[in-house]
């Protein structure tokens, strides 16, 4: 029985790489159950990587910037974050998931979900390829039903013309020749007819291959986006491992539910009643009550054992991603793990949870053990019991040889949908479990987005002031962190903010760049409301050097590049020599297209940060921001930056976060900030001449850097 083939498919045991997404389905097998576990296409491994990497520097930038913060973070609770409707971004890609609007996800709302991507509205190729895979379908199907005929009437053939001493040649009724002649041309006829049935799957598979790797793709670009329109809360307390195998695990459940649905339950729905019926008409009401009933019976253990066997498979993915986040979380801290010697204390963390995960995964394949050889009993039991019924007939004269061994066929036949339909069902009930998590996250909303018809933001030079009223806010009910903020920079001043760890400093460039929304205040760009213009142009009109400055795992190149794709790659080494990094790369082996390495480890701190300056000029904003932007730069290269930046900065708007004061010496305005609130303000001069905090800290720093 077909279960047997089908049986390790039904385990989902991965190796352990940590994501593996988008699925594309093999070109060469259709059958859900057997192109479900492909993972090795090339263009799959690159996806992935790009996926992979793209969700991990996001989460891992933000990770660093916020200081671990997250242990501070409330907990997202899914009533806050759950569903008001499948936005994601486009208007485009919103019409694509209409269908699951404003509630939690149910399986049905999934598959009518998917539905919409194998019968899209506005794509005739795609109909027309899904109508002529059903077509093929359908051929395939009535061919192999007739096989168990054509043998039937060899069988009959040869029985009729056989004498009873069973001395063929003595005995025949019709001339050897002719009996030969026909049994053959039957005989061959079966040949035929199974070799086009599995011609004519194998086309339909390749016809629908496209259909079905055009879906996949549509919607892991989707969940792609969708991750990147989330809000940086979500991010933050989700475990980067964790939430790319809740992915890799969904999108492999919508490539095995969208090829059951047109080729295993629908087809086998009509497969059955084809079977019974000619059954019934041919041999017998018995027969097809025999069909029915171990059809019934089929069904309805496969679904109780299923069901049984869920908790196990649900165990699995626990452990599975706690096992993914383990690992991961562990090689980030490669060099951590190394100053403290924990090598092993890291191993053995990490082996208790695949103990979990092998625990799970035994009892996942030996009730599914359980349930495979439950199907085959009942199925060998209705073989035997339908042969003893045509043995019956045959004595008393009612049935052939031939139709006994019709009968044998047709059931044969039968079992073997019959037996896909339980892994099928089996595997989709699997499958939608997988694809609830990743559609839940489709699901969450982010709190922070554009209103409707938001207008753009035009910034330009002579108008680009900042300015926060009455500002509040706080990450946690209870615990504000920015209290009644006020403060405004004129186009083209430059404004510092200096304030101790954790005064509030860095929450207000995530406050303007719109991360999250003030708790009461407003914060206002160019004169406007920045929570009433739209979210992309409001960003743009910004630029930032970030505290921790995270790279792709790509070249210097691409990474200056990132700051603006638009511009030519001389004007990329142009922002490099503004930022005085373009020494530094000529002097690497492959210059401006050495690899940096994962999170951009394989260079200088220094470096990274002038990497972010580079590509901070390069995107050339009107209003340019720097969180601590040369904390990691020697006094000389600093220097050298500062006038840089200086250039840069000309005409520019331009908010500095420092610790250092030197480095904001010649700002316009100076805010002292504490407990979120200034304390103090003024420019350089007028904070020197009162006995100030400010004063204080730059006899402190001019002091220290004196005995240097
Ligand atoms: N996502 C978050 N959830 C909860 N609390 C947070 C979060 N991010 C920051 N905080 C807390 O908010 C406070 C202000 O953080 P912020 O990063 O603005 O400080 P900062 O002044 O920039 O500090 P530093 O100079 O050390 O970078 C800190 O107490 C921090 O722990």
């Amino acid at each position: 029985m077909s279960n047997t083939g089908s049986s390790n498919k039904g385990q989902y045991q991965r190796p352990s790489s940590v994501v593996l997404f988008p699925q594309q389905v093999n070109k060469n097998r259709c059958a859900p159950i057997s192109n479900h576990n492909d993972t090795d296409d090339v263009n799959t491994e690159v996806t992935d990587r790009v996926i992979e990497e793209a969700i991990s520097t996001y989460s891992v930038h933000h990770n660093n910037v916020l200081n671990n913060h997250q242990k501070k973070l409330k907990p997202l609770n899914r009533s806050t974050i759950l569903p008001t409707c499948y936005h994601i971004g486009g208007a485009h890609i919103q019409e694509d998931l209409t269908t699951v609007e404003g509630k939690n996800v149910t399986g049905k709302e999934m598959i009518f979900g998917m539905l919409q991507y194998i019968w899209p509205k506005n794509d005739m190729v795609i109909r027309k390829r899904v109508t002529l895979a059903l077509g093929l379908l359908a051929a395939a199907k009535v061919l192999n039903v007739s096989v168990p005929f054509l043998l039937k009437y060899a069988i009959d053939e040869l029985n009729e013309n056989l004498g009873s001493s069973g001395d063929a040649l003595l005995t025949m009724g019709s001339a050897p020749e002719t009996v030969l002649t026909v049994v053959s041309t039957l005989l061959i006829s079966y040949g035929v007819c199974r070799a086009a049935a599995a011609g004519m799957n194998e086309l339909r598979n390749a016809v629908f291959a496209s259909v079905a790797q055009q879906s996949i793709r549509k919607i892991s670009r989707n969940v792609f986006l969708h991750l990147h329109n989330l809000d940086l809360s979500f991010h933050l307390s989700r475990q980067t491992g964790a939430l790319s195998k809740v992915i890799d695990r969904g999108s492999r459940g919508i490539n095995f539910v969208l090829t059951a649905m047109v080729f295993n339950i629908v087809p086998t729905l009509f497969e059955l009643t084809l079977v019974s019926t000619i059954l019934g008409l041919k041999c017998g009401y018995e027969f097809a009550a025999l069909s029915f009933g171990c059809v019934s019976i089929y069904t309805a253990y496969t679904l109780l054992v299923t069901q049984w066997r869920t908790k196990f498979r649900l165990y699995m993915n626990q452990a599975e991603n706690e096992a993914g986040n383990k690992a991961m979380d562990s090689l980030i801290n490669y060099e951590t793990v190394k100053y403290f010697n924990n090598e092993l204390y890291e191993a053995n963390r990490y082996d208790k949870v695949l103990q979990k995960f092998e625990t799970a995964s035994l009892k996942t394949s030996s009730s599914l053990a359980v349930l495979n050889f439950g199907q085959n009993i009942i199925f060998s039991v209705t073989i035997s019991a339908a042969m003893i019924l045509a043995a019956k007939q045959i004595v008393e004269g009612n049935m052939t040889i031939g139709d006994l061994a019709m009968v044998n066929g047709l059931l044969f036949q039968l079992s073997m949908p019959l037996g896909f339909l339980g892994s099928v069902y089996r595997e989709v009930r699997q499958a939608l479990i997988d694809m609830q998590s990743m559609f839940s996250i489709m699901a969450c909303d982010p709190s922070v987005k554009n209103l409707e018809n938001a207008a753009q933001l035009a910034v330009t030079k002579e108008n680009a002031s900042i300015e926060f009223r009455n500002v509040c806010f706080g990450y946690q009910n209870g615990k504000p962190i920015l209290n009644n903020l006020s403060f405004v920079v004129s186009p083209g001043q430059k404004m510092a903010i200096v304030g101790g760890s954790g005064s509030g400093k860095s929450t207000i460039i995530r406050l303007l760049f719109r991360f999250f929304e003030p708790t009461s205040g407003e914060i206002l760009i160019g004169g406007k409301n920045i929570k009433d213009v739209d979210i992309d142009s409001l960003r743009k009109s910004m630029a930032v050097v970030p505290q921790d400055s995270v790279l792709f795992h790509d070249t210097i190149m691409y990474n200056l590049h990132y700051g603006d794709m638009s511009k030519s790659e001389s004007e990329v080494i142009e922002a490099a020599k503004l930022a005085e990094l373009h020494n530094s790369v000529t002097k690497l082996p492959n210059g401006y297209f050495t690899q940096v390495g994962e999170r951009g480890l394989m260079i200088s701190g220094g470096e990274k940060q002038r990497v972010s300056i580079a590509r901070a000029i390069l995107k050339d904003s009107p209003i340019l921001i720097f969180d601590e932007a040369t904390s990691s730069l020697d006094s000389i290269t600093e220097q050298n930056i500062l006038k840089a930046l200086r250039r840069a900065t000309k005409d520019k708007t331009s908010v500095c976060i420092a610790h250092r004061l030197s480095t904001i010496k010649d700002a316009d305005e100076i805010l002292i900030l504490r407990n979120g609130q200034i304390v103090e303000r003024g420019n350089h001069q007028m904070l020197m001449d009162n006995a100030s905090e400010y004063s204080e800290l730059w006899n402190i720093q001019q002091d220290t850097s004196e005995k240097k």
